[in-house]
Parts: C-alpha cells; structure tokens; sequence
C-alpha cells in the first residue's frame, strides 16, 4: 500500500542520498536469490536507518529480524568505533547470505549474528543498547519492546517497523488476524507508555520512533 502518491515517492528518493552501491548489490542479490524480498528495507527507509543511526551514534545496536542484512548494514552505518550490531533471525538458510554481505562491509567485524528465536536470544544479551530495530514477527512486538525497555540506555531510541501495516490498523479489525491486533495495541501502548516518547512516522509501511527516558 503507498499512503502517498507513487510520484511523490518518486520524487522523494530522488531528493534523498542515493544507495550506495553495496546496498544497491545486496538488494538486487535478494531480489533474484531470496524468498519475499518485499521485506527488505530498500532504498528510501535504508537511507532513514542511516540518517537516524547516525545522528543517534549508538555504541551497541540490536536488530530483531536480520532477514538478508540490509538494514543491518543501513544501521551500522552511523555506529561508533567501538560499537556492535546484534542482529536476530530464525531462518537459517539466511545465514550465509547475510555474512557474505557484512563481510564485504566495513563493519564485518563489528556485526554478531543470532540464530534462532528473537524471545529466546534477547534474553541471553547481557549488555545495554542505544538503538534497537525491531523489524520480526508482529506478534511479538510487546514482547519484544517489554524485554528490551530494560536493556536500553536512557536517550535510546527503539524504531518499529510495519506499525501501519498496510493501513490495516484503521481497518475493522478480521477476526484471527493476530498480527493487526498486536499492532493496534502496540501503537496504544508505545503512545501511552511513561518509558518512552514516541512519534510515528508515515515512512514505508510505518516506522514510530520510541525514545526512551
Ligand atoms: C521483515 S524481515 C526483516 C527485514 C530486515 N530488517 C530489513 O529491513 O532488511 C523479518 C525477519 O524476521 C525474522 N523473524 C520472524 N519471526 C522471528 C522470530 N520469532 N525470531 C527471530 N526472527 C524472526 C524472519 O525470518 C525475517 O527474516
């Protein structure tokens, strides 16, 4: 769903940084090799999880839903010296795929896969974030936001990605669809929630931005 014009979408990725072009390789390699390459972040969100990184200058960041590693490598982008990306996925036929790219990337060294399920792994993580992308099954975003306001810094920023979900959040609720039903109550909770300020943002498919106080 475009909750703006194809046109204006245009216009805006063209008045944006361009992709650089180890993305550009990573997105097209996903695009011919991998299943659901729509859940890629691409080009004009990639350029705000830069933009956003940067700006943050995270030490430690956390991604929750590595899929082929585009915005893992987007995130990373703004990361300090010292810093490292913990990135989480289930599927482990993407394995391979992901470290191919990250160690093309200045940052290979610096990234730690997870394998395995999200509600598991994030437990195990005994450090503290400054920027955490949660980008996995929509189900479990609470769980997921529980689990880390704890690990985050203050003046961290947790981004969540989908929260508008096709705009099916301002549609009547289907019954058995889970996955609308977490989100609507999601959004009330990151809007509600004396932890963290939140603003949502009409970007993609929806992307708020919690930070935490
Ligand atoms: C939308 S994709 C992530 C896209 C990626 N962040 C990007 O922008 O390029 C979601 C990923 O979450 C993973 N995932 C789904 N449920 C999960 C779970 N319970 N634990 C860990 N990973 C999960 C999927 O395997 C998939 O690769």
């Amino acid at each position: 769903m475009h909750f703006i014009s194809q046109e204006l979408e245009d216009y805006i990725e063209q008045h944006s940084e361009k992709e650089p072009q180890h993305l550009a390789a990573l997105n097209k390699e996903t695009y011919q090799k991998i299943l659901l390459p729509r859940m890629l972040s691409g080009h004009f969100q990639g350029r705000v999880l830069s933009m956003l990184s940067k700006l943050i200058r995270p030490i430690n960041i956390l991604e929750i839903g590595t899929y082929t590693g585009y915005s893992a490598l987007c995130l990373c982008e703004g990361m300090q010296e010292n810093g490292q990306l913990h990135t989480i996925d289930i599927k482990e036929e993407l394995v391979d795929f992901q470290r191919k790219h990250f160690d093309k990337s200045p940052w290979g060294n610096q990234i730690v896969q997870h394998l395995g399920e999200a509600l598991d792994i994030i437990p195990t993580l005994d450090m503290q974030f400054d920027l955490v992308f949660i980008d996995a099954d929509k189900e479990n975003y609470i769980h997921y936001f529980e689990m880390i306001v704890p690990k985050m810094n203050k003046g961290g920023i947790i981004l969540s990605d989908n929260v508008l979900w096709s705009g099916k959040v301002l549609e009547p609720l289907q019954k058995n669809d889970v996955s609308t039903k977490v989100l609507l109550e999601y959004n009330e909770l990151l809007k509600n929630d004396p932890r963290v300020e939140t603003v949502l943002l009409p970007i993609r498919d929806g992307l708020t931005v919690s930070r935490v106080l």
